[in-house]
């Protein structure tokens, strides 16, 4: 780090990148920030492109545009695929990417599709393409998107609203997040793995740890991490209930894009260096919150319950819920075992699993590939497990691996080696558990149903999972024993093409840095001053009247209705709306498949049979507003698709002491008011009329709740003026930004020239449409 003595105004990390992107605040406290690396799936795009289109819209920067498919996608061979309509088999699955492949050609969007070896995961895709670079703003209508904070980028997840925000505008509407920063002191012991790491933090600060805070991990453990560690770290970070994370750019970080197909190239690089060398927290800077975590206590960590927070190190036991005395914690952690079919007090080591998951965008790079290839070797996999599967997160990872013979070493010891996608993370494609099936996974997410109805996920580091293929049960990994195989792995062959695509990307593999090589090849003189930006961040008042253009949404006023009592916590948007509703390429008609696990059971014919659930009960079968008592309403998933329902439902209102921050922003977007209040407020005086059926009125414009008797039972509620004045109006966001395109212009001007490096964006990516890259032969693609 440079020493420039005490500095006047010191800024984080986030505050640097947040300030560099302001194109506008108005005085309410709102931004609008520009957008650089906006990342594009088939899951949370269809809308948003219909949006556009129904408008009359284009894409505004489609250089800042990329697209891949990666959810709903078959991980079968790809060997003969010819045509999606005979590949992709689920019709629902099969018209999103479709309708991903039509738009991408209406809008001319650059799009890596199922023939073109580039495909993958869209957070793995971004890295490796160079298109990820540090101190961008990156989003993607998908909450792990804070993978690509690892890169000192403010990265995160957004809602299909704000995707079609940020196609049409290039910017999106922000609140200024709180600083967060986790420190981890010291070194990892011999084996212990940044997912390790990450889980080991999400059990220390909870689900609900990050809510409303960016978070920068630093300290010496993360600074002796790959990039791709770094990922995983960022990646769970939305785990943590955190907007993003964040990890400073360093000589690690430069080396790893250095040469990508979309880095910056010659002068371009060395000024984007230039730049990128001043992305770190000032010493000094105010941290809102900070929490230290040494090093030395994290041991091998693996999950035992639905959710992530629900950590423990692989020597524990089961945990009991006799020992908890908190009676809602209690009876979260009964439910947790039951759905988990665990009994208390057994050792973690002695549970035996039925499948395998290794990939998903936390762990399906090269390294973590390795690390499990280098577990399995000369073994097989245990009877007891039906299916071990390994899911490369790009298909030039799988190229790569191919080249180093790890396919070989899976197959050989029973595991199944497929092509890239989401795949089992969270089964929105043929991969999915059986019901009751318990997985050793590499994911991210726990949450019920997550893997398949009744599905049981217990997450943990690649190497813990390939073990666990191995023996039948969970390992404590630094017992395991690697058998050295002498034997060389059979190496695959390659057409021209593709390794021409790997070489550009993974060509840095042949060549490892030697022990502290980067270190010097930087030198810290080479800082020069960055020019400011030669624009001034402008203020204007809100205005009241709405032009009609800005004019598409139901306004919100007063509602008065009962309230469905939830006396739950941590209620994950898997809950509200599972993966299986996702497939719709439309916004309406979700109310079937509302908190769907828990509203119905089948039958013995295989027929949804009404549990007891509220929703199913009179008199909230018409309820307008969700009463919720536990902390982090709406957390994990960017899906839209659960306001959508909630709506589709007829709820206009969900008070909860927290909310997930990307749920609540996509309410707001749809005419939802989420009000956050006290836990004891809520169980001392909303709670009981909840209960009692009777009802309760909100009244937006007052900021109150009042009871049934119109007494007042929460004299103020937050809610932010900006948010307040969309809703009463009923005001569409695009609208309102598109009002102020001077000021986008103006920061297009600025950045054209201060980050000219971020200029071409996706549009430099040699084209994918008919020429020889295509991975299977010199046709054109399909689209
Ligand atoms: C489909 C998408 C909206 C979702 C997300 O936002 O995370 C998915 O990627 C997930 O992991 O649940
Ligand atoms: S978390 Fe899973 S489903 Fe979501 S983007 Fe990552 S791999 Fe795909």
């Amino acid at each position: 780090m440079p020493s420039t003595g005490e500095i006047k105004n010191p800024k984080t990390l986030y505050d640097k990148v947040f300030e560099d992107h302001i194109v506008h605040k108005d005085e309410s406290g709102s931004y609008l920030l520009y957008i650089d690396r906006h990342l594009v799936h088939e899951v949370t795009s269809p809308q948003a492109f219909e949006g556009l289109k129904n408008a009359g819209r284009v894409v505004r920067r489609k250089d800042c545009t990329l697209a891949t498919v990666d959810h709903n996608i078959p991980t079968d061979s790809r060997k003969n695929l010819t045509t999606l309509d005979k590949f992709i088999k689920q019709d629902d699955s099969r018209l999103q990417v479709k309708t991903l492949e039509q738009n991408v050609k209406d809008f001319d969007v650059t799009y890596f599709g199922m023939k073109d070896s580039r495909q993958g995961i869209v957070h793995v895709v971004g890295p490796e393409q160079g298109f990820t670079l540090p101190g961008t703003t990156v989003v993607c209508g998908d909450s792990h998107t804070s993978t690509h904070g690892a890169f000192g980028s403010l990265a995160f997840g957004i809602g299909t609203s704000e995707v079609e925000h940020v196609l049409a505008t290039q910017t999106i509407i922000q609140a200024k997040s709180k600083n967060m920063r986790i420190t981890i002191e010291g070194e990892l012991d011999e084996g212990i793995t940044s997912k390790d790491l990450v889980l080991h933090v999400i059990g220390v600060i909870g689900t609900a740890g990050g809510t409303g805070s960016v978070i920068e991990f630093a300290g010496k453990a993360i600074e002796d991490l790959t990039m791709e560690a770094r990922m995983s770290i960022c990646n769970m970070a939305i785990e943590a209930g955190a907007r993003a994370g964040m990890i400073r750019p360093d000589e690690t970080t430069f080396k790893y894009i250095e040469g990508r197909p979309l880095a910056p190239k010659g002068e371009q690089w060395t000024k984007a260096l230039n730049y990128w060398k001043t992305l770190y927290s000032d010493e000094g800077a105010k941290f809102d919150y900070e929490i230290v975590i040494k090093a030395k206590d994290i041991v091998p960590t693996i999950t035992w319950g639905t959710s992530p927070q629900d950590a423990l190190p692989i020597t524990a036991s089961v945990p009991d819920p006799e020992k908890i005395e908190d009676p809602i914690k209690k009876s979260g952690m009964e439910r947790a075992l039951s759905y988990m079919g665990l009994t208390p007090n057994v050792p973690l080591k002695d549970i035996k699993i039925d499948k395998v998951f290794i990939g998903s965008c936390t762990n399906s790079r090269l390294e973590d590939l390795r690390a499990a290839a280098k577990v399995v070797k000369g073994h097989k996999k245990s009877d007891n497990v039906k299916l071990a599967l390994v899911v490369p997160g790009s298909g030039l990872i799988k190229l790569q691996a191919e080249k180093e013979g790890l396919d070989r070493i899976f197959e050989e010891a029973g595991f199944s080696w497929r092509e890239a996608g989401c795949s089992m993370c969270l089964g929105m494609n043929p991969d999915i558990l059986d019901p009751e099936e318990r997985c050793a996974s590499t994911s991210n997410r726990n949450f019920e149903g997550r893997q398949g109805a009744r599905s049981r996920t217990h997450l943990m580091s690649p190497a813990m999972a390939a073990a666990a293929g191995i023996a039948g049960h969970f390992v404590d990994i630094r017992e395991f024993e690697y058998k050295e195989d002498k034997s060389q792995p059979k190496i695959a062959i390659q057409s021209e093409e593709d390794a021409e695509l790997q070489d550009a990307v993974y060509e840095h593999e042949k060549k490892p840095l030697a022990d502290g090589e980067s270190k010097d090849e930087l030198e810290e003189d080479e800082i020069k001053d960055i020019p400011p930006p030669d624009h001034t961040v402008q203020e204007t008042p809100i205005k009241t009247s709405a032009p009609a253009v800005a004019a598409a949404m139901e306004k919100f006023l007063t509602v008065e209705g009962v309230a469905a009592p939830l006396d739950k916590a941590n209620v994950d948007t898997d809950a509200i709306i599972p993966k299986q509703f996702l497939k719709t390429i439309k916004r309406t008609g979700l109310k079937a498949g509302l908190f769907y696990e828990l509203r119905f059971v089948k039958d013995d014919k295989g027929k949804d049979v009404e549990t007891d659930f509220v929703l199913n009960v009179e008199p909230y079968r018409s309820a307008s507003i969700l009463c919720v008592t536990g902390d982090n309403f709406g957390c994990g998933s960017s899906r839209e698709h659960a306001p959508w329902a909630l709506k589709d439902f007829g709820i206009r209102s969900i008070i909860a002491p927290s909310f997930g921050d990307i749920f609540y922003n996509n309410s707001f977007k749809n005419g939802l008011l989420p009000i956050r209040i006290d836990q004891d407020i809520i169980l001392s005086k909303l709670y009981p009329v909840a209960t009692s059926g009777k009802k309760l009125t909100i009244d937006l414009p007052n900021q109150q709740i009042l009871g049934p008797d119109k007494e007042v039972l929460v004299e103020h509620f937050e809610v932010e003026d900006f948010r307040k004045h969309c809703l009463i109006n009923g005001l569409d966001d695009i609208g309102i930004t598109l009002q102020k395109e001077e000021f986008i212009n103006k920061y297009e001007e600025m950045r054209r020239d201060r980050f000219s490096f971020l200029e071409g964006g996706s549009k430099l990516i040699v084209p994918a449409r008919g020429t020889k890259r295509s991975r299977y032969g010199n046709k054109a693609q399909e689209w």
